[in-house]
C-alpha cells in the first residue's frame, strides 16, 4: 500500500484479502477512528476544555481516575456501541462488560481498551494513548459475559493504539504486518506514513522504572547490572536508557528505533497479591501482537504473552517487549 493512503482505503483493502468480508471490520475501525481523533482533539487542548486533573473518583484498579480517564472511555462508548460493529466492550475504567442498550443493533466483535495509557502523564503534558484489542464476538449471543472475552492474545483479529504526542499516531495490525498512521489535523485523517514496521532485533537502550530495583527478581536485577556495566561488562558495549512512563510512548519509541521496555514481576507487586502492574487484555495482549507482528517479541520474562489464557478481563502480567534478542536474552535468564 503506497504511503500516504488513508487508513480507511488501507482498511478496505486489508479487508479484500479476507473471504467474505461484509465491510463491517472497516466501520468497526472508523469508529475507533473517530473516537481517537475526537480524544486527540480533547487532549491537545488540555486546560483550555477543563479536561485536566483527576476525577475524584477510583477504578477497579484502585487507581485516581483522572477526568480524561473518564471522558475518552465515554467517547469510545458512544462512538462504538450504536453502529452495529460489536457485541460488547471491556476497558480499564469499568469493572464490568459494558452491554449495548436493548435496541442496539449488535455486531461481530468484542473490543476491549485502555481508553487514556500513561494517565500520570496528562497533567505535565507528556504524550499519552488509547489501547485497543479486537477478538471475534461468540456468534448468535445478544449479551457476551466476560468469560467471552477471556480468549488468548493469539485470537486478537486486529489491535492497536493511538499516540497522542507532537504529533498523534494510529499504529495497527490486522496480523499482515504493523502500519503506521499520522493525523492530519487539516484533512482529518491518518494517512500511511511507516508501512510494514521491522523491529531491529538487537538494541542498546532500555526502559525500566529504576525506582523498583531493590524489588526485582534476580534475572531482571542480573540483565540490568550487566546493561549498566557498559561495555568493560559482560555485554561489551554501552546501553542507554529511557522511561516516559506512558507504555504506548514507549512501545512507538520501540517500533520506531528498537529497544526493551520491561515491567516486571517484582517482590512489591508480589506483595499486593498482584499478577503484574500491566493488564494482559487491554495492554500486553494489543502490544504483544503489535511487536510481533513487526519482528519483535514479548513475553511475561517466562512466557509468551499472547499463549497466555487469561482468567479476568482485569488481570495484570508481567512485560518484557521489544528487540527479539534481548527479550530472549531475558526470558533465557529467568529459566536459569
Ligand atoms: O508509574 P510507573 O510505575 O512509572 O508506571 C508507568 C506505567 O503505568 C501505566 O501508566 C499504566 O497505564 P494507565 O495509565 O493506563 O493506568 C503505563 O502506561 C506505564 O508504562
Ligand atoms: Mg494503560
Ligand atoms: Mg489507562
Amino acid at each position: 500500500m503506497h504511503i500516504g493512503t488513508t487508513l480507511t482505503n488501507f482498511i478496505i483493502e486489508t479487508q479484500r484479502q479476507f473471504e467474505g468480508a461484509t465491510g463491517e471490520f472497516t466501520g468497526l475501525l472508523n469508529d475507533i477512528a473517530v473516537a481517537c481523533k475526537k480524544i486527540s482533539d480533547l487532549v491537545n487542548k488540555g486546560d483550555l476544555v477543563g479536561v485536566l486533573g483527576t476525577a475524584g473518583s477510583e477504578n477497579i484498579q484502585g487507581e485516581q481516575q483522572k477526568k480524561l480517564d473518564i471522558i475518552s472511555n465515554e467517547i469510545f462508548i458512544e462512538a462504538l456501541a450504536h453502529n452495529g460493529h460489536v457485541a460488547a466492550l471491556a476497558s480499564e475504567e469499568m469493572d464490568e462488560v459494558h452491554h449495548l442498550s436493548d435496541h442496539a443493533p449488535r455486531g461481530k466483535y468484542l473490543v476491549l481498551f485502555d481508553p487514556l495509557d500513561g494517565s500520570s502523564n496528562i497533567d505535565v503534558n507528556v504524550s499519552v494513548g488509547t489501547i485497543f484489542s479486537i477478538l471475534k464476538a461468540p456468534p448468535g449471543v445478544k449479551n457476551p459475559v466476560r468469560e467471552d472475552f477471556l480468549k488468548p492474545g493469539t485470537e486478537q483479529v486486529a489491535a492497536g493504539y493511538c499516540l497522542y504526542g507532537p504529533s498523534t499516531m494510529m499504529v495497527l495490525t490486522t496480523g499482515r504486518g504493523t502500519n503506521m498512521f499520522t493525523l492530519d489535523r487539516d484533512f482529518g485523517e491518518f494517512l500511511l506514513t511507516h508501512s510494514n514496521v521491522q523491529i531491529p532485533e538487537d538494541t542498546q537502550e532500555f526502559a525500566i522504572n529504576t525506582s523498583n530495583m531493590r524489588f526485582w527478581e534476580p534475572p531482571v536485577k542480573r540483565y540490568i547490572d550487566e546493561c549498566l556495566a557498559g561495555r568493560d561488562g559482560p555485554r561489551g558495549k554501552d546501553f542507554n536508557m529511557r522511561w516516559i512512563a506512558s507504555m504506548v510512548a514507549e512501545v512507538h519509541r520501540i517500533l520506531t528505533r528498537g529497544g526493551i521496555f520491561m515491567y516486571p514481576m517484582d517482590t512489591k507487586i508480589q506483595a499486593k497479591g498482584q499478577g503484574g502492574k500491566l493488564r494482559l487484555m487491554y495492554e500486553a495482549n494489543p502490544m504483544g501482537f503489535i511487536i510481533e507482528q513487526a519482528g519483535g517479541a514479548a513475553t511475561t520474562g517466562r512466557a509468551r504473552i499472547m499463549s497466555l489464557n487469561p482468567e479476568d478481563i482485569h488481570q495484570r502480567v508481567p512485560v518484557v517487549l521489544g528487540s527479539r534478542n534481548e527479550v530472549e536474552r531475558i526470558t533465557r535468564y529467568h529459566h536459569g
